[in-house]
């Protein structure tokens, strides 16, 4: 009887949970947003650049959750950390799967398979690298690869290595022409990348790693981020020939399959020979190899390491940084005199300074903040239906971190434009304020490189202030140019400025030629294969 009267009681409770709460979730309103046209909704409204700056202000309006509709796609952004955390971690068991975009299957296409003698289908790799694979059980497999290699005590035995590849930073800066500043600072990412992933140096431009990063960043750079180019809104452009208007972008989605099938391949190949001859350095792909077993395979080891190579968040970073020395020298001039006071002038910095040098912890930490790297973050895909604060957000709906807005919030940061470094000082110095944690995004998708991007942020630059000076150039007539921050800084990534690295000192100048790096390099740990 007992059991009788759960059933039924169970049985009444399912019932009204799927007649009467969607329907109810349903008759809720969306979150607001902007008037819309009808059938495309905001499509004629959709920001092609500064969309993070736009959203932004829209947000004044409309609030921290703001409901958009491209051609009855909803899209959600999430315009502060509160709410982000509220959705995206507090919720991250259906705010974890990405959306599927065109522009990301044109780019991973792996090519045709056989399925029937007359019958071949295309294989796109979009479910294949973790930043873009939906959520499920091969996206818990990969999180697992990449955490299990860049968890933050893993990432301690990477310190040497990011020390060495700093002082091969800050020698090559002050060897290159300003022409080349920008590929050096791309070089010192792309180094680190190589080394962690592969056990692989990168000694120049010509290298094979580099190459295939550089020419992925342009290919990347050109087609736009993934959601923003006309495929995706127009996914039946892929269907027709090359002169049609518009489908310009399949064509520039698809100049990225060669360099990706060249990332996924090349690093495990390299890897695998240099293991037959008892060579292989330790690195991400040695340590896969040999535990490999039944749950792991090779595409899946494959892919896990590519995903780590197309990171471009340091090297942006970097650039702001220096951006924000030129604007505001006295930061410069201020953290130098604080790493002679720490560190003296007679070694370059190490790691175990960190927790001494306050005010160059500060600007790393407001250089983050100031223009993150990632200004819209990864788009997440909700997964149910959801209700928050009285708003319905309905299944399937586009979800976009607007990291911008978060760093410019001016309910946790005062003067949120400005460049302020001792916000995040103890009082009387500073404001206490938070660090920005939201650079590195949210719930189960959050940032796996984040402990990597961390430690190569705070080397580099305290590496670049113990050694260089940032200074502006001058034009013909002798005129300081002073880089204008607002057209510089129009995406992610700074656009081109002109500045000149030069050395702080003879002393400085010293220890960066004194140091010798191929020998340094040669000493890190050898794999024992034996
Ligand atoms: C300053 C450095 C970095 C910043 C600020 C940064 C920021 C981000 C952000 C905002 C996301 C999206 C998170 C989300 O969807 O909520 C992300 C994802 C990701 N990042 Fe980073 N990143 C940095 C460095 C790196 C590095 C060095 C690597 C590689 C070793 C890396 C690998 C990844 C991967 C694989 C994902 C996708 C994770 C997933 O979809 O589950 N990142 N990063």
């Amino acid at each position: 009887m007992l059991l009788f009267g759960l059933g039924t009681f169970a049985v009444i409770a399912m019932l009204l949970y799927f007649f009467w709460c969607p329907k109810s979730a349903r008759s809720l309103p969306f979150p607001p947003g902007p008037p819309r046209d009808p059938v495309i909704g905001h499509l004629r409204y959709m920001p092609t650049k500064n969309r993070a700056t736009v959203f932004h202000t829209w947000a004044k309006t409309y609030g921290d959750v703001m409901y958009l509709d491209i051609l009855g796609k909803p899209t959600i952004v999430l315009n502060t950390a509160r709410v982000a955390v509220d959705l995206l971690n507090k919720r991250s068991s259906i705010y974890s799967d990405r959306p599927r975009f065109t522009s990301y299957e044109l780019r991973v296409w792996l090519g045709t398979v056989k399925i029937r003698p007359n019958r071949t289908i295309s294989r796109t790799g979009w479910a294949t690298t973790l930043s873009l694979m939906p959520y499920g059980r091969r996206f818990n497999l990969h999180r697992q690869l990449h955490q299990s290699y860049l968890n933050r005590r893993k990432c301690r035995e990477f310190k040497p290595i990011q020390t060495l590849e700093a002082q091969s930073l800050v020698k090559n800066l002050l060897e290159s022409e300003p022409l080349n500043y920008s590929k050096m600072i791309n070089r010192y990412e792309s180094g680190v990348i190589a080394q962690v992933v592969a056990g692989h140096k990168i000694c120049s431009d010509e290298d094979p790693y580099m190459r295939t990063t550089q020419a992925l960043m342009e290919s990347l750079g050109r087609s736009g981020a993934p959601g923003t180019s006309r495929i995706d809104l127009f996914p039946f452009l892929k269907y027709l020939p090359k002169w049609f208007p518009g489908s310009e972008s399949v064509a520039l989605a698809r100049d990225c399959r060669p360099i990706l099938r060249q990332l996924y391949e090349f690093p495990l190949q390299a890897v695998q020979k240099q293991m037959e001859k008892g060579v292989a350095k330790p690195s991400f792909l040695l340590t896969q190899l040999d535990q490999m077993g039944e749950r792991v395979d090779f595409e899946d080891i494959r892919w896990a390491a590519a995903a780590m190579f197309g990171s471009t968040q340091v090297w942006s970073s970097l650039t702001v940084f220096i951006l924000a020395m030129l604007l505001h020298p006295e930061y410069q001039y201020k953290a130098q005199r604080e790493i002679d006071a720490v560190i003296g002038t007679s070694r370059l910095p190490a790691f175990e300074d960190r927790d001494h040098l306050p005010l160059v912890e500060s600007i790393m930490q407001e250089t983050l903040r100031w223009h993150p790297p990632t200004e819209l973050g990864v788009p997440h895909r909700l997964m149910k239906d959801d209700v928050y604060q009285g708003m319905f957000i309905p299944k399937g709906s586009t979800v976009f971190a607007n990291i911008r807005a978060m760093s410019l919030d001016r309910s946790i940061y005062s003067a949120p434009e400005s460049f302020f470094p001792e916000r995040f000082l103890p009082k009387p110095a500073g404001k206490e304020e938070p660090r920005f944690s939201s650079a590195y995004g949210f719930g189960r998708r959050i940032c796996t490189g984040q402990y990597l991007g961390d430690q190569s942020l705070w080397i580099g630059i305290a590496s670049i202030l113990a050694t260089c000076r940032i200074s502006n150039v001058n034009d013909e007539r002798g005129n300081v140019i002073v880089p204008d921050a607002s057209t510089i800084m129009r995406t992610s990534h700074p656009n081109d400025f002109q500045y000149i690295i030069s050395p702080r000192g003879p002393k400085a100048e010293e220890l960066i030629t004194e140091v010798n790096l191929e020998a340094e390099f040669s000493s890190l740990p050898s794999a024992n294969l034996a």
